[in-house]
């Protein structure tokens, strides 16, 4: 033991062994590895000698290929273990396979052969089967080599985006190993340290808005939209960099992606694991690893789009450390990510602060911005044909064909709309002028006042200020429920998020929260099924 350490805050851990520990809602504890060879969290590398924070409710494992010894402060969590029976080489084996075809491809990229591609991973498993954490333990593993990789990691589960809001599929190329100290840190923490909030331009991370945790058969035409814009965004990303091709690429997905019958739609029943089928073929899958469940296996081997594209299927152990997340723990967990997105990364306890040594650097709070916006200002869309109004609605012996991409807008006068959208999360989607739709009706209506107004002009050399009355009109008579923008705005990569934390009917107003001060960079949003109420 070392000298003045209590014993009972030192974990000595076996070669090959993994400690284990579940923090409670009041354990907010900071470790530091004492002994000379290296210690991982989800394969990233401990600093030596230095205090790594470990925030409360966090659910995870160290693991040492030789003897360890770490010292925990300030207490010792209730929940803990240690344990032999680890994944870790199984997980390495694998990133030894994977490491081969990335450096052969690289060496064949290097050589002018064109379109050689590194491997392409997707992982699928039930729910609370380590998905995420062999996801990050393969990217940490390929961001450890010091080869450079830049590997693309896609998040196709919802409920832990890669490091955006839940609700969000996202696209990032992290270049570092991925940390691992909280809960908003599924695979990698968020872009606190720009004080922006468009999410693209210099942040390798861009998210698409689902506005709901899980792939249904309610959304499925709208998640097919947005994962084929994700695979787009990547083959261009892989157009331009070779270095990020021959990286490969790791999906991680919805424990939803386990049921068969996920997006069957009624025109053809047999259809069997639809937006499985379409992801693997929208990112070029090469490989796919199935974590525990064996009928999962057996049907994805027998399954067409991976027959004809000779997939590598394989099935790979469930870690023994693996915790079954209840529903409570995921609400915690969804709250916590929204307010990391707002407020940053958590700042250290008292306590944490109070411990003699270095401590790692974390990236530090934001400063998010509370201010008013009017209704008429803030467009707020849904995306999706069950948000709009039912047939019944509709003039009697009329039907319609919907889209199921159709934008429907929240319209503010309607109580029962505003209510329903206190708390709301919003996505912030760009616009463009061609963007814009002008109602039949108001292009009429300008062309007549226009001619007006030129007939006018003419007869009284013109002051102009007929068009701006025009013009006062035109937003006057804005019909309130009509969309103004094409439909593909609802589903394009979105810009950053705020939240609705109040609504003002006298005033017309919405008071929002947004990551940081200034305008925002667009005003059309679009809502989802996502609240969040700050209860930290
Ligand atoms: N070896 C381990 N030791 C301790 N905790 C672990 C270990 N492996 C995973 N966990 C924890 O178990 C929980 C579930 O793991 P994970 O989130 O990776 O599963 P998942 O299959 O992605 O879950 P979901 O149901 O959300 O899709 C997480 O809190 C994770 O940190």
């Amino acid at each position: 033991m070392a000298a003045g350490i209590p014993e009972q805050t030192i974990v000595e851990l076996g070669a090959g062994s993994e400690w284990r520990f579940e923090l409670e809602a009041d354990e907010n504890i900071a470790i530091r590895v004492l002994s000379p060879d290296p210690v991982f969290i989800n394969s990233c590398e401990l600093p030596p000698t230095t205090w790594y924070p470990l925030y409360r409710h966090l659910k995870s494992s160290l693991y040492a290929s030789k003897p360890a010894r770490i010292e925990v402060s300030p207490t010792f969590p209730a929940s803990q273990y240690t344990s032999t029976s680890t994944t870790q080489h199984q997980l390495l084996n694998l990133h030894l396979a994977l490491e081969r075809v990335r450096i052969l491809a690289k060496r064949a990229s290097n050589d002018g052969v064109s379109g050689v591609r590194g491997p392409r991973v997707m992982i699928l498993g039930p729910p609370s089967s380590g998905k995420s954490t062999v996801v990050k333990n393969l990217v940490n593993l390929a961001l450890g080599t010091g080869m450079g990789w830049t590997p693309g990691v896609v998040g196709l589960d919802p409920s832990s985006p890669t490091n955006l809001i839940p609700g969000t599929l996202s696209l990032s190329t992290p270049a570092l190993p991925l940390p691992t100290h909280h809960l908003a840190q599924p695979l990698g923490s968020p872009p606190t340290s720009i004080p922006s909030n468009t999410l693209s331009a210099d942040v390798p991370t861009v998210g698409w808005w689902l506005g709901g945790l899980e792939p249904t058969n309610r959304n499925a035409e709208v998640w097919k939209v947005l994962v084929s814009a994700m695979a787009q965004k990547w083959r261009d990303r892989c157009e331009k960099d070779k270095l990020a091709m021959t990286s490969g690429l790791f999906v991680d997905t919805s424990s939803a992606f386990a049921n068969p019958l996920l997006g069957t739609k009624k025109d053809d029943p047999k259809a069997r694991y639809t937006l499985v089928a379409q992801a693997i073929e929208a990112f070029e899958i090469d490989t796919i690893l199935v974590i525990g469940h064996e009928k999962l296996h057996i049907d994805l081997s027998r399954l067409p789009a991976i027959q004809s594209r000779n997939l590598n299927i394989i099935r790979i152990a469930k870690s023994g450390g693996v915790v079954d997340l209840d529903e409570t723990y995921r609400e915690t967990a969804h709250s916590f990510m929204v307010r990391t997105y707002f407020y940053g990364e958590p700042s250290l306890t008292k306590e944490m602060t109070g411990l003699v040594g270095k401590m790692v650097g974390m990236d530090g709070g934001l400063n998010p911005y509370s201010f008013q916006i009017g209704w008429e200002t803030l467009v707020v869309l849904r995306v999706g044909e069950e948000n709009a109004a039912p047939s019944s609605a509709l003039p009697l012996g009329s039907s319609r064909t919907l889209s199921p991409t159709k934008l429907t807008r929240v319209d503010p006068s309607g109580p029962a709309h505003v209510v329903r959208l206190l708390n709301t999360v919003l996505a912030i989607v760009a616009v463009s002028s061609e963007d814009r739709i002008i109602p039949e009706k108001h292009a009429l209506k300008a062309e007549a006042d226009a001619q007006v107004k030129a007939e006018a002009e003419e007869a009284e050399d013109g002051q102009g200020e007929d068009g701006g009355r025009v013009e006062a009109e035109l937003v006057e008579e804005e019909d309130m429920e009509e969309v103004p923008y094409r439909e593909e705005i609802g589903t394009r990569e979105v810009l950053g998020f705020i939240v609705i934390t109040g609504i003002d009917p006298q005033k017309k107003k919405y008071t929002v929260l947004s990551p940081s001060p200034g305008k925002l960079p667009s005003t059309v949003a679009i809502a989802g099924s996502i609240e969040w109420v700050d209860s930290a």
